[in-house]
């Protein structure tokens, strides 16, 4: 304030900040400043100059003024700002939205699409009225119900009709009875019980979503007739695979690099193709290699360009792979769509996935091509990242992934906590702080996920793990959610870092503020031969790959229980 003046506060604060008001305020407001300031200014500026006295006062004083108008100005630009940021958010979040229900109704559709072609087939069979062809037309579910009725654990199953339940099993249909009640006559206390909860009120369950029905899974898992729920006989055992024509054609997929695998390569082709008869595809830097150091091998098959990958599945009888579980993971990854039956060999150093036992190939080959052969369907996850393109990135707007391992979203090379949020269903679950999550399928549950804690599971089990990496907080346990569902991992528009997203530990993928991956599983499961069955495979993995609880035995000589 200029010295030697005392200008009363309305004289001339209240023009200035009128008219700072008048900006955000009202055209009608605007007249009123300017009445005011004509009024008050003229009476004001007669005592503000007699006060002020000199030039170089009036210009501290205009200055000081000027000041503290921007000021204001930059409280109200900000605030501009912060509504245009939030405005922003949402519209990238409705979109993420958006192309999420898209994807799920292509989905949907997808599926529906497959389900019709089959039905279209079936009833084309039907038609015809050819018995046998008909038989041979049956799907897997069949062979399942085959299975579960003839109750063998480790033979496979023969198609005749077989009894409810298994030798040593328990039918379902049959009432355990206390020792009490079934002392109980017609008339006792416990009759009465039955007939009163015979007149209990009925009810109706149905399966799918919606509400639609599905039958096959009323039939195959639960049934509620006349009221009383129960489970089916027993849930599968085991799926069998037999051909119903002899395999024509093998594609061997071989870890790189490996002496001892390309020697059994070789030895394994020339015996498919002389012994056996069939044709035999492998990738065309194997076909090279083995061309050049021996010219039989040019009888090999290769896919020389890529889009021949893609349609791979229609040529392939049998996928065999030789190498650890990375050469099964790079198998699956090949095929985008189905993936044909597929028999993998041990030659790495832990072999999860890969029960065969190289130097029995010729047996081991021989029993899956001659079937019927028991299969693990393991089941894979379809990952879509959606990108936000206000970004500006020169990454596709959308890319898919199969996986049959897991997809992990990490925190990269940032320093800062991974900020996911994590939606299942559109329902937030909640939000990872820490190293990052990894979404996993029942395969994939024995390799990075049970790094990061989480529980190993059965590859038949139907379900996606949810597993955290480091989670910086205390009660954050691992998740398993039914296999239906759809989950959501968005990168926060607010979020300090960027994340990572890795396909079966390959193809990292950088994923931005406003980004989104969209997980759901796959309609296309990679059927995996089994060298004994499903279970006894999977625990000999546990055991012998994992030793899984491996510990001394606890000597005999000790205290003892009085
Ligand atoms: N901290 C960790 O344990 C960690 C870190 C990164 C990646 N991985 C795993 O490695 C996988 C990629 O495998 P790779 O062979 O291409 O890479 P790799 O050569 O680095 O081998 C990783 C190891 O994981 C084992 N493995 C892979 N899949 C498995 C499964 N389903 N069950 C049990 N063990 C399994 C392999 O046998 C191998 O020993 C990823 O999908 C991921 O699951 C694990
Ligand atoms: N046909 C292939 N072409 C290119 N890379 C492959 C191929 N097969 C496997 N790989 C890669 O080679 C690496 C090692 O393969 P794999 O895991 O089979 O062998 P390993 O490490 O000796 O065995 P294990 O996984 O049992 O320890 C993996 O990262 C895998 O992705």
């Amino acid at each position: 304030m200029p010295p030697n003046h005392q200008p009363s506060t309305e004289c001339v604060a209240s023009p200035l900040g009128e008219l700072h008001l008048s900006r955000e305020s009202s055209i009608a407001r605007v007249s009123q400043v300017e009445l005011d300031s004509v009024k008050l200014g003229v009476e004001g500026w007669a005592s503000l100059s007699a006060g002020i006295g000199s030039q170089r006062n009036l210009q501290e004083y205009f200055q000081e003024a000027t000041a503290s108008d921007e000021d204001s100005h930059l409280v109200e630009f900000s605030d501009a700002l912060q509504t245009v940021a939030k405005a922003l958010r949402q519209v990238a979040e409705s979109k993420a939205r958006s192309l999420e229900e898209t994807t799920e109704w292509k989905r949907k559709y997808e599926l529906e699409v497959i389900r019709c072609h089959q039905l279209r087939q079936l009833l084309a069979l039907k038609t015809s009225g050819d018995e046998r062809q008909d038989e041979k037309s049956k799907t897997v579910v069949d062979e399942q119900q085959d299975s579960e009725s003839s109750g063998g654990a480790s033979s496979p199953p023969s198609s005749g009709n077989g009894v409810c339940c298994s030798r040593e099993g328990i039918c379902s249909q049959q009432v355990i009875r206390q020792q009490s009640f079934r002392n109980s006559s017609p008339d006792s206390e416990d009759w009465n019980d039955r007939k009163i909860s015979s007149e209990k009120a009925s009810f109706h369950l149905a399966w799918g979503c919606s509400g639609r029905s599905n039958r096959r899974h009323k039939h195959d898992v639960v049934s509620f007739e006349s009221g009383n729920i129960t489970t089916a006989v027993r849930s599968n055992k085991q799926i069998t695979l037999k051909w119903d024509s002899p395999p024509k054609s093998v594609f061997i997929l071989t870890k790189p690099n490996s002496v001892s695998v390309a020697k059994m390569c070789k030895e394994m082709v020339r015996w498919l193709k002389d012994v056996k008869n069939v044709r035999v595809f492998v990738e065309k830097n194997v076909k090279k290699e083995l061309v050049e150091d021996d010219p039989y091998y040019s009888c090999l098959q290769a896919c020389e360009k890529d889009e021949e990958l893609t349609l791979l599945h229609t040529k392939i009888d049998i996928v065999i792979t030789l190498g650890g579980d990375g050469t099964v993971l790079w198998a699956a990854n090949l095929f985008k769509g189905p993936v044909p039956p597929l028999v993998s060999f041990s030659m790495g150093s832990l072999g999860f996935m890969t029960p065969f036992q190289s130097d029995r190939y010729q047996e081991c080959l021989e029993t899956v091509m001659k079937g019927p052969v028991f299969i693990t369907l393991r089941h894979r996850l379809h990952c879509r990242i959606i990108r936000n393109k206000d970004n500006g990135g020169t990454e596709p707007e959308v890319e898919d992934h199969l996986v049959l391992n897991e997809v992990s979203i990490d925190r990269g090379m940032s320093s800062y906590l991974t900020n996911l949020e994590c939606y299942c269903d559109n329902l937030y679950v909640t939000c990872v702080q820490g190293d990052g999550l990894i979404l996993s399928t029942p395969s994939g549950s024995t390799a990075y996920s049970l790094a990061a804690g989480g529980s190993m599971v059965h590859p038949q089990v139907p379900g996606i793990l949810f597993t955290p990496i480091c989670p910086h907080s205390l009660s954050f346990r691992p998740l398993i959610l039914p296999e239906h569902v759809t989950l959501r991992v968005q990168i926060p528009i607010n979020s300090r870092g960027q994340a990572w997203a890795s396909f079966d530990g390959k193809d990292r993928r950088q994923i931005s503020a406003g980004d989104a991956l969209i997980v759901h599983m796959s309609a296309w499961p990679v059927p995996a031969a089994c060298d004994d069955e499903s279970t006894h495979d999977f625990l000999r993995s546990v055991r012998e790959g994992l030793h899984w609880n491996l510990r001394k035995s606890q000597s005999f000589d000790g205290p003892r229980e009085q």
